[in-house]
Formats: structure tokens, sequence, C-alpha cells
């Protein structure tokens, strides 16, 4: 049983169809998850899910103890934090990004009052500072690029202290350089002892920061192979999940795919 999130056979159903079919997945205080999967093997769908956005039609899903239904839907979503880009495209473009960051102590995405809590400036404006934002704080949000709307909106998902970070492919539209100055922000976040869990999907294993420590691969809605990050991320279970011959190696704590 899963410490932080516990999904037992959980199963939704669309259309008649299991687009998650039976998931089971324990995740563990400190532990660093990456989940991989090709297009349409329910990344998306897990991850909506773990965040109680979404219950499952059977089975069971629990957060930090907290089981899907049992509470509200509401109570459970600052436990857990998320960086995606249907989260940023809500951001409204006018704030600045220090308010894009504290607003989220209150789970609003705008400023909606003019008086804040000191603490939440000094956590906002720390958490720009250590993510390598710290000279943006006062830059309307949509004058960022989106090398740096990334880096604020993980900031941003980290405001209310959750016990899950969730970074749904955080490097995707980056260039070489952004996604691999993010992978490094991200490796220092994953060795960071007082960081949350963290779940970050992605569709390449280059983008998987040193660090983390479990990988989970999902193929057709179900879990495919599940654990240890090494023995997870191997040639023969990703040619598998992505139906074609990959040779996966390991080099400095990071992975590169090619078809062989
Ligand atoms: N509301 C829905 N009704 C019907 N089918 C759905 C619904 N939501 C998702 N699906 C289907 O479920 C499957 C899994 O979708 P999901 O978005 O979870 O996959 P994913 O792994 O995140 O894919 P991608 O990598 O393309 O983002 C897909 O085939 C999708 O078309």
């Amino acid at each position: 049983m899963g410490d932080v999130l516990d999904v037992r056979e959980a199963t939704v159903r669309r259309d008649g169809r299991a687009i998650l079919d039976s998931v089971d997945w324990s995740v563990d205080d400190g532990q660093r998850w990456v989940v991989l999967g090709p297009n349409g093997a329910g990344k998306t769908t897990l991850i909506q899910l773990v965040s109680g956005r979404m219950h499952p039609t059977s089975g069971s899903v629990a957060i930090v103890g907290e089981r899907l239904g049992r509470v509200n839907l509401e109570d459970l979503r600052p436990l857990v934090g998320t960086m995606s880009a249907a989260v940023d495209a809500r951001i409204p473009g006018d704030q600045r990004a220090v308010d894009v960051v504290r607003t989220a102590a209150y789970g609003h995405l705008a400023t909606w009052r003019e008086v804040y809590d000191p603490q939440d400036d000094r956590r906002a404006r720390a958490l720009l500072a250590g993510l390598g934002v710290g000279s943006l704080e006062t830059r309307l949000f949509s004058t960022l690029s989106s090398g740096e709307k990334k880096r604020v909106g993980i900031a941003r998902a980290l405001m209310p202290n959750p016990e899950v970070l969730i970074l749904d492919e955080p490097a995707s539209g980056l260039d070489l350089g952004g996604r691999e100055n993010l992978v490094e922000t991200l490796s220092q976040l994953a060795f960071d002892q007082f960081s949350p869990v963290i779940v970050l999907v992605t569709h390449h294993v280059e983008e998987i920061p040193p660090g983390f420590t479990h990988a989970l691969l999902l193929k057709d809605g179900a879990v495919y192979a599940s654990g240890q990050i090494g023995e997870t991320v191997t040639s023969a279970n990703l040619s598998a999940v992505f139906g074609l011959n990959l040779a996966v190696s390991r080099e400095d704590g990071r992975f590169s795919a090619r078809k062989v």
C-alpha cells in the first residue's frame, strides 16, 4: 500500500471501453516517478485520477490515505500540485509572475485581493528564485518565454506545499537548451529531500532527470511494467510498450533510446 498514492485495480470506462484497465500503483514518500507510454496509453487519465480530478469507474484511488469518493475532490486538490500545458493555458497573461505563483496558495488563478500574507509573498519569491526565474517576478506572464512559463508553472504548483508534484510533459515545446536546463532543474528538485513526491509524465526517456527513482510503463490502458527505474526503463520493456525494437542506454543518470 502506497503511503502517498494508492491506486488499486482502478478502471476508467468511456464509451464502453476501459481506457484505464485495472491499474495498481503504489507511491511512497520520497519517490520520484516517471510515467511513460505511447499516445493514448492512458497517462492523462491516470494523472487525472491521482490529482483528484476524476473518479475511477471501479477500483479505488487514495491520496495520502484519503480515498476518492469518501472526501470532497476539492479537499484533495491542494494535496497535489500540477504543472501542465492545460493549467498554463488558464493563467491570465496580465498577471505578474509572482502573482501567478502566490495566488496558488488559495487555489486561484488570478489576483482577487490586494493584500497577501507576507509569508506567502516570501514563499512565492523564494520558489521563483529556486527555479531560476527570480529576476522575472514582476514580468507579466504573457511576456515570458515557453521555458520561463514552465518554471513559473512549477513554482505555482509547489506554492501550496503539496504532497505530490505532477509535471505533465514539462519539456514539451522547449528547444534543446531549454530542455536541458529544465532537466537539470528537475534533477535538483528530485535530489532535494524536502521536495514532495514527484510524478513526471513524458514521451521521451531523454527527459527523465537524474534522481528519478521509479517508472510506470502504460500500454493500452494497463500497467505493462512498474518499479525501480533501472529495472523498468529497459530495452525489452520499451520495445514492447512502443511496439518497435528500441535500444535503451543510460549514461551519467540520463537515458536515451533509439530504434535498432
Ligand atoms: N472522455 C473520453 N471519452 C472517450 N474516450 C476517451 C476519453 N478520454 C480519453 N479517452 C481515450 O482514452 C485513451 C487514453 O487517453 P489519455 O489521454 O489518457 O492517453 P495519454 O496516454 O495521455 O495520451 P497522449 O500521450 O496522446 O496524451 C485514448 O484512446 C483517448 O482517446
